[in-house]
């Protein structure tokens, strides 16, 4: 609490919650950062001054884009960063019991005061390379954080990708719900992935807890125990309903639905369709519109959708429409979703036509059933007439790729620039504290990302800059941009007087991700072979990254 105040206090007194997983504390990071910073602190060198990068390196899921997610959550365990007497004790058991004292009083006042953190907004679209976040501070605290940094960034970053993606796929005006909890990687992958499911462009979630901890909408319909579980309409006790307007009353529901079924079954242009359906599950079907007679949807393929489902639905329906109500629809979970959402559709209109429902062929179509991206866009080449999707395995466990891979690398010391080499170019590290902006062109789509030094000038609007490939030396361009924006800002000032960025709403970092993932250019979104956005650096940048390369590899020699 004490850390609370003093952090907080320069930052004009906005406390900053702790982490929504109360799971997320200092101990939740790699032992070896506990060793390196013992390491450090017997050296004397805990406190010098360390600046980190964290990025990925390659987009997930075979796309050119990535959403950014998880920030606030890094923030809340910044803001809240300090040891309790038990977490150091265990520490202590831990670590040898050579380990001085000393290094323990040091734990004790630890917190994140000296720590600035600056950030790319959440719900941003980024690119490979280009810091997400910048950690400055001493070396052993920094250190510390990267492990819950790098988790709270990669699993959210990822799982918000995979949901835009499949927002992508299905198209602006199509509902999309989330429906993964009971397949997500344990309780925090289930609420991780309502919340970023919906930054990343869904509408709504089954999970009742994250619609509270985070007031995201909540949706659902019923399962197939819920129809099973049904044996005959003699069940239904109390069968009566008040119509809409509470003016009449129905004695019977379920023979109103049965007379509505004979009508439907007998309509000239239905005739044949289907015959007896399912008493058991227009039972069902009664007994939830009962509950729901405002909110009427039924899961429809428990016994047959065609010959059973749908008709009993109808009827249902109909029996409600005679009270003034008006049924929301259908859910469609097993078989060929294109062809029984089109079969469905055609029924509905057909009752509108004959029975002079009007609306009645508007009624809606959730479809569920281990969908994905791929499932998605065959839908869409074969034609279909789903309104809604439910989606659940493929999304949240983001089963098409495993992880986002994140990395938290030194990029200064005491500054002194660093580098981290390696015999895969994509893997040395861009090194200096550095800035990065996005510039725009004339059509007002983003055009590159360039990383320059920290004192370097900004570019300027209808300025010739030049962007080069950081490790590719034939790769360049000049650009005039005519929107600059600067990409890392203040997240956390430590206890410096710099300004600090709002940690906005769920709901402003869904509305901006949203807006982002809009202004990119098609060609770069496509899902089959999209085209590569450009990262960059300036030319200063450049030569310092090969200066420095050079200075630190090795010169082999040859016998
Ligand atoms: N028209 C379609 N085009 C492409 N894929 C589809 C289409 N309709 C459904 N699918 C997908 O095909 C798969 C069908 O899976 P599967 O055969 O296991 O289910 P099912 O037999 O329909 O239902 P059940 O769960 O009752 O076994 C699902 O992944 C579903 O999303
Ligand atoms: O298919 P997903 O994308 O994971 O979406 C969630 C699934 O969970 C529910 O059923 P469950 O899978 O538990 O049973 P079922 O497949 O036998 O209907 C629901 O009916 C969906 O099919
Ligand atoms: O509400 C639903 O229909 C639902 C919720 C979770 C999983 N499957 C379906
Ligand atoms: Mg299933």
């Amino acid at each position: 609490m004490d850390q609370q105040v003093k952090a907080n206090g320069n930052c004009s007194g906005r406390v900053v919650e702790g982490p929504t997983n109360p799971m997320v504390t200092p101990l939740l990071t790699d032992l070896y950062q506990f060793t390196m910073a013992y390491a450090y602190w017997k050296a004397n060198k805990h406190q010098e001054r360390a600046v980190f990068d964290l990025y990925f390196r390659k987009n997930p899921f075979g796309g050119e884009y990535t959403v950014f997610a998880g920030l606030e959550e890094c923030i809340r365990l910044i803001a809240n960063f300090k040891f309790t007497e038990d977490e150091i004790s265990f520490i202590r058991e831990s670590l040898p019991g050579s380990c001085e004292d000393g290094f323990f009083d040091y734990l004790r006042g630890l917190d994140c005061s000296e720590v600035e953190v600056y950030s790319i907004a959440e719900g941003s679209v980024v690119f490979p390379k280009v810091p997400l976040l910048r950690i400055e501070g001493p070396i052993a605290v920094a250190q510390l954080l990267e492990t819950p940094l790098v988790n709270l960034v990669n699993y959210a970053s990822l799982v918000a990708t995979n949901a835009a993606r499949h927002r992508f796929v299905a198209g602006k005006s199509k509902m999309l719900l989330e429906f993964g909890l009971r397949r997500a990687q344990g309780p925090d992958g289930g609420i991780s992935a309502s919340k970023y499911c919906y930054l990343g462009g869904f509408d709504a979630t089954s999970n009742v807890a994250a619609g509270r901890l985070f007031g995201i909408p909540l949706r659902g319909t019923h399962s197939h125990a819920f129809v099973s579980s049904y044996m005959s309409p003699d069940e239904i006790i109390d069968k009566s309903l008040r119509s809409a307007d509470g003016s009449s009353s129905c004695e019977d529901l379920v023979s109103l639905a049965q007379t509505w079924l004979s009508k439907i079954q007998w309509s000239s242009s239905l005739r044949g369709i289907f015959g007896e359906t399912n008493q058991s599950e227009l039972a069902a079907f009664t007994s939830y519109a009962l509950a729901f007679p405002i909110s009427f949807l039924a899961l429809v393929d428990t016994y047959d959708v065609m010959r059973s489902g749908i008709p009993n639905f109808c009827a249902v329906a109909l029996a409600l429409n005679d009270l003034g109500y008006k049924a929301v629809g259908i859910r469609l979970d097993s078989g060929d979703l294109a062809y029984l959402s089109c079969e469905a559709r055609k029924f509905f209109r057909a009752i509108e036509k004959e029975f002079g429902v009007p609306g009645f062929g508007k009624m809606s179509i959730t479809a569920s059933n281990d969908l994905n991206e791929e499932t998605l866009d065959a839908l869409n080449k074969q034609g279909h007439e789903v309104d809604a999707y439910g989606i659940g395995t493929y999304l949240v466990t983001c089963y098409a790729q495993a992880a986002l891979g994140c990395v938290f690398k030194l990029v200064e010391i005491n500054n002194q620039p660093r580098i981290k080499l390696s015999e895969d170019v994509s893997k040395v590290s861009i090194p200096c504290k550095k800035r990065s902006y996005r510039l725009y062109g004339r059509e007002g789509y983003p055009l590159v990302d360039i990383m320059t030094g920290e004192n370097e000038p900004s570019p300027k609007v209808g300025e010739r800059i030049l962007c080069r490939h950081p490790f590719n030396e034939s790769k360049r361009a000049y650009v005039v941009p005519q929107q600059v924006e600067e990409l890392l800002k203040c997240y956390w000032p430590g206890s410096s007087d710099k300004p600090r960025e709002d940690l906005p709403p769920l709901k402003d970092i869904r509305d901006r991700c949203i807006k982002q993932l809009e202004i990119m250019r098609p060609d770069h979104m496509r899902r089959l072979n999209p085209t590569p956005y450009k990262v960059s650096v300036s030319a200063k940048l450049y030569d310092f990254i090969h200066f420095l390369w050079l200075n630190e590899a090795p010169v082999g020699e040859l016998q």
